[in-house]
């Protein structure tokens, strides 16, 4: 299903919470709005979803205007960061139910919860009370219940924000094999940009109201427009110093990310800190003579209080906060 934003504006008293937002998402898109807390995600999934109303805008799905539908009529489901599972039934009736309220016959409904179950690998627990299993695994048959509806499109709220580090990886990688599975059209919510980059087809980057930059993960990355966004993508916020360090301008700052620069070179900094994540180890800086902070990327490890030298292999010049080139 193609779903398209039109103008979409929210108040919430005279706080402007959307201001003006209008996006296509396309069919079989997994589709993610980032952006720090407060920035009005989940008011956009919610006027999505029917359950807030936007003060203007319509929503498009399939060419049909959905703006004035009731939830219940838009055909959507929704999986929330507190899956409120009923906690007296078992999985398979907690699969089972939306159906049931829907009255399809007791075989229909017997293989479409098999089918969903086997999809998420969960049939082996289609038996157990809900109160019984894993976080990861009740996170599972929320999906599970929401997906046996055959919705037009998914609305997930941070569904993975209550699971473990290491569950969360895999239930990522699951959330992913799944959509492509489905083919469905996917509208995820996080403030988590690791998140975001792993699991987005494209990323809309909500802030002050509007999305400031809509893309693909590696376009985000690379080419942020904005200082803003360059700071909130990324392991580390890009760099940015003053455009006469490497000879341009001082009427622009160029910004790199800290595995553009490389060791050794006519630059010298002092490193305050060291972080090591994997195989990588993070430099974290202050140019000498000067108080300005970088986060470099080394093959070798340094102490702190060490000089280190370095050059500036790539970078990105940016003006009053945009990216000119
Ligand atoms: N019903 C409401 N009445 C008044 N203000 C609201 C209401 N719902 C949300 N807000 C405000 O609107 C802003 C956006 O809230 P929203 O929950 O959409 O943000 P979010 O990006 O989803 O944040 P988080 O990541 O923390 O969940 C916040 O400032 C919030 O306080």
């Amino acid at each position: 299903m193609m779903i398209e934003l039109q103008e979409i504006t929210k108040k919430y008293g005279s706080k402007v919470v959307l201001d003006d937002i209008s996006e296509k998402i396309e069919t079989g898109e997994f589709f993610v709005i980032l952006g720090p807390s407060g920035a009005g995600k989940s008011t956009l999934l919610k006027i999505m979803a029917g359950i807030e109303k936007p003060d203007k805008g319509r929503i498009i799905v399939d060419g049909k205007d959905i703006t004035n539908l009731p939830p219940e009529k838009r055909n959507i489901a929704m999986v929330f960061q507190n899956y409120a599972l009923y906690p007296n039934m078992t999985v398979y009736d907690n699969i089972a139910f939306p159906l049931k309220m829907k009255h399809i016959k007791k075989e229909e409904i017997d293989k479409k919860v098999k089918r969903v179950a086997e999809l998420l690998k969960i049939s082996d627990i289609l038996n157990m009370p809900v109160t019984r299993i894993s976080g990861g695994q009740q996170q599972r048959v929320a999906l599970a219940r929401a997906i046996v509806r055959e919705p037009s499109f998914y609305l997930l709220d941070e569904p993975l924000s209550n699971l473990d580090a290491r569950v969360r990886l895999i239930a990522r990688g699951e959330l992913k094999r799944i959509q492509k599975e489905l083919n469905g059209t996917f509208i995820y919510v996080t403030h988590d940009q690791k998140e975001a980059m792993s699991l987005a087809d494209r990323i809309a980057v909500l802030h002050e109201g509007k999305f400031e930059q809509v893309g693909k993960p590696d376009e985000l990355y690379e080419f942020p427009k904005t200082k803003w966004v360059a700071e909130f993508i990324g392991e580390f916020p890009m760099n940015f110093l003053p455009g006469d360090i490497v000879g341009e301008d001082n009427s622009i700052e160029i910004g790199f990310r800290p595995e553009w620069a490389k060791i050794g070179g006519d630059l010298t900094a002092i490193v305050y800190s060291v972080e090591a994540v994997g195989e990588n180890i993070y430099l974290f800086c202050k140019l000498k003579n000067k108080d300005l902070s970088i986060v470099i990327l080394s093959e070798e490890r340094y102490d702190v209080g060490d000089e280190i030298t370095f050059k500036i292999i790539k970078y990105k010049k940016f003006k009053e906060g945009k990216l000119i080139s």
